[in-house]
């Protein structure tokens, strides 16, 4: 296992590419090379199986060919007892004799049994004359003709049909009859004659034939020399044959699968065939065998050869072991390809899961090293917790979730509670002044009790499916500083059904909030006396009138003050006293004020005050009053007092009018009069109705 993980994965790609092909071809041809050697000594076994079949039934045959002519010259070596037992056999004694051998029941193939007399020709018409006598009033020796001697046929068992032809016929006549009997005389054995055509055949039918001889000599005279066997001979017993007749049946099953072929001598030629079994050559077959045979003083060739049927069975068998090895490599060698594939399919697999957990790790590595060094606050939290809360019966059935928490804080607090912190990267931990210890870190660093609401929010936002929810908030440090902060949630892809795996980020907004309100208070308050700058007044004054536009019964008014020769003072104190006068006016203004109204600096030494819910004379009750404080609190400086009066004019804010405008330019107008009444004096629009006058 450690060497397939410490190889290479591209050799390994190699090795398994090439493994289950070189394996299986291997296991192929291994079994191939297995299944011919098998084949090869299955084909040899059956070779020497079937040549020695072969050799056997061939020799069978060549036995059973040789033992049935030994059977038929015993019987004529019985006839030939018959004569030697009696000087004469007569034809009745002939035909008693073989009818009790049963001939056509015990000798099937031969032709017949019969005696020929050997008859000089002195004595052939006393020959003739006695056969006639016997019955046969026709007979003659066949054929005709003056000749020193004749052989004709006197009997011939079954003495019937076609053997009826061969009565009277003369053996000595023909020649090859002549040798036969000649030699038969000369050797007193049996004579086998060479291939002839019997005279029963007189179809015109060719018929391979032949006959067997043996000598009858005269039974009182000794015949044991050539000279005495030629002087003493009386005639021949003999059989005829035909050659499909004996031949017929003699093999028997051998008969049907061995193609035999028998040749009168030593050469095989087609004029000197006895016996063809089957059509074609059978030394052209595959399997044969050439052998002669001596029977009765003649030599037959015979061929024998092995029929298409004779090898079948016997072939079969390694044809058979043939394909089944065949197809039993190929299975064998798919099987090992198979096994060896998903061998190499288990390593690959193996290989692809290695390298994607270093890749993984490495994924992991490069995430833990951006996650610890980035500059941002990062917070890994499970929220899994909270998840589960958020499924609990009490909360499941709510259908304004938002707004089920806004009305219960202390429920809030306790899923807040629940917010484990997995981890905070060096960024948050600096942010929340934990140094290198994270563990007494809490969702308080994130979320403290005045930011409860922001978490509220987030916890709406997570159970409805957001994977990104920001929001601002407010967090406490571990050394118990507050601070504010921007928060950005962000549920990692696949856990948002947990909620299990939460990214937070946190920035620390407090300095920029402060300056932000710094600017802020910069952009809307007069820098030197601390009051709201005229942008601020005038927008102050825009929101009242709308109010006004809202609220029917309601009123407003406006105060417009302006220092009395202010120019004086600055020229004789100089500018900064000048400036330490406005805001010595201010700080009255403001001692004095109620918590709704809005003062302002509208520029110089000019300012004004937005009362709302006062109408004119309530207006001029409090502009006296003020009036009044400042022209008596001088300004105290080094060596002496300052007194300050101011002028002031009181418009009331019209509903009717369109902008906010319109209340500054009659309050103007007021003050304008109340400069021009004397000064330190308070004038409303339309002024007659107070009446006020100046009291110092
Ligand atoms: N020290 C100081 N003086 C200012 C400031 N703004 C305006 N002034 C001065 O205020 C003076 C205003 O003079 P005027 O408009 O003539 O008004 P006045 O002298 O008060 O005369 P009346 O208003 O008619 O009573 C000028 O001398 C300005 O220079 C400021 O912020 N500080």
């Amino acid at each position: 296992m450690n060497k397939i993980r410490s190889m290479p994965p591209a050799v390994g790609a190699i090795q398994d590419w090439l493994g289950p092909r070189f394996l299986s071809c291997l296991i192929l041809c291994a079994c191939l090379g297995f299944t011919y050697g098998a084949w090869r000594g299955a084909a040899d076994d059956a070779e020497r199986q079937m040549q020695g079949d072969f050799d056997f039934r061939a020799r069978e045959l060549l036995g059973a060919i040789a033992a049935r002519m030994q059977t038929y010259i015993q019987v004529l070596y019985g006839v030939q007892g018959l004569y030697a037992s009696s000087d004469f056999v007569d034809r009745a004694e002939f035909r008693h004799y073989l009818s009790l051998q049963q001939m056509a029941q015990h000798f099937p193939g031969i032709q017949g049994i019969g005696y020929m007399r050997l008859v000089p020709r002195a004595q052939r018409d006393a020959h003739v004359a006695m056969v006639r006598r016997e019955g046969f009033p026709d007979y003659a020796v066949k054929p005709g003709g003056e000749r020193e001697l004749y052989a004709p046929v006197v009997y011939l068992e079954p003495f019937d049909g076609s053997n009826l032809r061969a009565f009277g016929y003369d053996g000595w006549y023909e020649p090859v009859r002549r040798a036969t009997l000649e030699r038969a005389r000369d050797t007193g054995q049996a004579t086998l004659s060479a291939r002839l055509r019997l005279v029963q055949d007189g179809d015109g039918r060719e018929r391979a034939g032949f006959l067997v001889a043996l000598p009858v000599y005269d039974n009182q005279r000794a015949h044991a020399t050539l000279a005495q066997r030629r002087e003493t001979i009386r005639g021949w017993v003999y059989a005829p044959f035909h050659m499909e007749d004996l031949m017929a049946g003699l093999g028997g099953v051998a008969e049907r699968v061995l193609d035999l072929e028998i040749y009168d001598g030593d050469a095989v030629a087609a004029a000197r065939r006895m016996y063809d079994g089957q059509p074609g050559a059978a030394a052209g077959l595959a399997r044969s065998m050439h052998r002669q045979i001596d029977i009765a003083g003649r030599r037959w060739t015979v061929l024998i050869g092995a029929g298409p049927g004779f090898d079948r069975s016997a072939g079969d068998k390694p044809r058979i072991l043939a394909w089944a090895g065949v197809l039993l490599s190929f299975g064998l060698a798919v099987l090992t390809w198979l096994l060896a594939r998903s061998r190499a399919d288990a390593r690959a697999a193996l290989r692809q899961a290695d390298l994607l957990t270093a890749q993984r790790r490495a994924g992991e590595a490069r995430f833990r090293s951006l996650y610890d060094n980035a500059p941002v606050a990062l917070w890994q939290q499970d929220w899994s917790a909270v998840h589960a809360a958020l499924a609990a019966p009490e909360l499941a059935g709510v259908a304004d979730l938002a707004d089920h928490l806004r009305l219960r804080p202390e429920l809030v607090a306790r899923l807040a509670a629940q917010v484990r912190i997995v981890g905070a990267n060096g960024a948050a931990r600096a942010q929340a002044g934990a140094g290198d210890a994270a563990a007494a870190l809490s969702l308080a660093q994130n979320f403290d009790a005045a930011a409860l609401p922001a978490f509220a929010r987030a916890v709406v936002a997570l159970a409805q499916g957001a994977q990104l929810f920001a929001c601002e908030g407010s967090f406490v440090r571990l050394d118990g500083v507050a601070r504010q902060n921007e928060l950005t949630l962000l549920v990692m892809p696949g856990h948002e059904h947990s909620l299990d795996f939460v990214i937070v980020t946190t920035l620390d907004i407090t300095e920029r909030k402060r300056m932000n309100d710094e600017l802020v208070l910069l952009a809307t308050t007069d820098f030197l006396t601390g009051l709201p700058n005229r942008r601020q007044f005038m927008a102050r004054l825009d929101d009242e009138h709308a109010r006004l536009q809202r609220d029917i019964d309601s009123c407003a008014s406006v105060l417009m003050l302006d220092l009395d020769h202010f120019k004086t003072i600055n020229d004789g104190h100089g500018h900064a006293v000048g400036d330490a006068v406005l805001r010595h006016v201010a700080a009255l203004m403001l001692d004095g004020h109620r918590k709704v109204d809005t003062l302002g600096r509208l520029g110089g030494e000019e300012f004004v005050i937005l009362l709302p819910g006062t109408d004119l004379a309530a207006a001029g009750v409090l502009a006296e009053r003020l009036r009044q404080r400042i022209a008596a609190t001088p300004l105290e400086v080094a060596g002496g007092s300052i007194a300050v009066t101011v002028s002031i004019g009181i418009a009331a804010m019209r509903r009717v009018e369109a902008g906010y405008d319109g209340v500054l330019v009659r309050a103007d107008k007021a003050l304008y009069c109340a400069k021009k009444g004397g000064r330190n004096r308070v004038e409303t629009e339309g002024g007659a109705e107070l009446g006020l006058a100046a009291s110092s």
